[in-house]
């Protein structure tokens, strides 16, 4: 497969190591420097994109893609205020995009464990919930898309909890999310129900950034040949 890296940074390098040991070449590498050579025509050679910039170029970024005829997969958090504009303009190109807030096999399972605690809680308003994220200081976003895709499921599965809050909840409808950031921490959450009597927590902890990585090239082996959106439950068999 030959890949069109965009953004080469922590996540680009541990991705490109990954990709080339499954044997797959990287074609073209984008980053800040030399972002205008992400064309149509640079990208001509691609089978393939993998996106993971910031939040303020991840959009344009997928655009060119899509134009291009090229699926986009792509792990850039904090953009999603834009989703329902980048998904009109993938179905306006017949496009394919690949979008997980996290790409590790872990933390999906772990997004499982999510709805099934909430759906037990439901019924348990004796129990406040709050969550809390912890990553490394160098992180854009706050709070994580990880922490966004856990707290949207849990108020699927648990109605009594309707937003979430970086500050203090004004109401009990509200869900308080820590966003801690220290060290090179590769990615920590939390979710925590606690009532006067005892204390529920579930973790997941990554101890590197390689779990995300090898998930983006399966998920890059995956689009090819496909079209419109995909999502890790269609990778997984979730
Ligand atoms: N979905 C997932 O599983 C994961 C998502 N992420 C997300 O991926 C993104 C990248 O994370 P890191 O690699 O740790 O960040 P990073 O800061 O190490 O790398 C981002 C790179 O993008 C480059 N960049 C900025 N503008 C660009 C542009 N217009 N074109 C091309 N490159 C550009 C920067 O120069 C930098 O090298 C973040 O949004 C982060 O939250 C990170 C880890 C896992
Ligand atoms: O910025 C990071 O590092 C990470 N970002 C993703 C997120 O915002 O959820 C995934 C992972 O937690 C690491």
């Amino acid at each position: 497969m030959k890949i069109a890296l965009i953004g080469y940074g922590r996540m680009g390098q541990a991705i490109e190591a990954i990709a080339k040991e499954r044997g797959h070449e990287i074609v073209l590498t984008i980053d800040v420097d030399n972002q205008h050579d992400l064309t149509e025509e640079n990208l001509k050679s691609a089978d393939v994109a993998i996106e993971f910039t910031i939040p303020a170029s991840a959009p344009a970024n997928y655009k060119t893609c899509f134009s291009a005829g090229v699926p986009v997969v792509s792990g850039t958090t904090g953009w999603l205020d834009q989703k329902a504009e980048i998904v009109a303009d993938m179905k306006k190109h017949d496009g394919t995009f690949f979008y997980a807030s996290n790409f590790s096999l872990g933390v999906n399972l772990f997004f499982a464990l999510n709805k099934k605690l909430a759906e037990l809680m439901k019924n348990r308003p004796e129990y406040d919930i709050s969550m809390e994220e912890v990553h490394h200081t160098k992180k854009l976003d706050a709070p994580s898309g990880t922490a966004i895709t856990l707290a949207e499921d849990l108020f699927e599965a648990h109605p009594a909890k309707k937003s979430w809050t970086l500050d203090t909840p004004k109401s009990d409808e509200e869900m308080h999310i820590e966003a801690i950031r220290e060290g090179d921490v590769p990615g920590i959450h939390r979710i925590k129900y606690e009532s006067d009597i005892d204390y529920i927590e579930i973790e997941h902890s990554a101890k590197s950034r390689h779990g995300f990585a090898l998930g983006a090239v399966l998920a890059a082996e995956f689009s090819v040949g496909k079209k419109g959106l995909v999502t890790m439950n269609d990778l997984l068999n979730l």
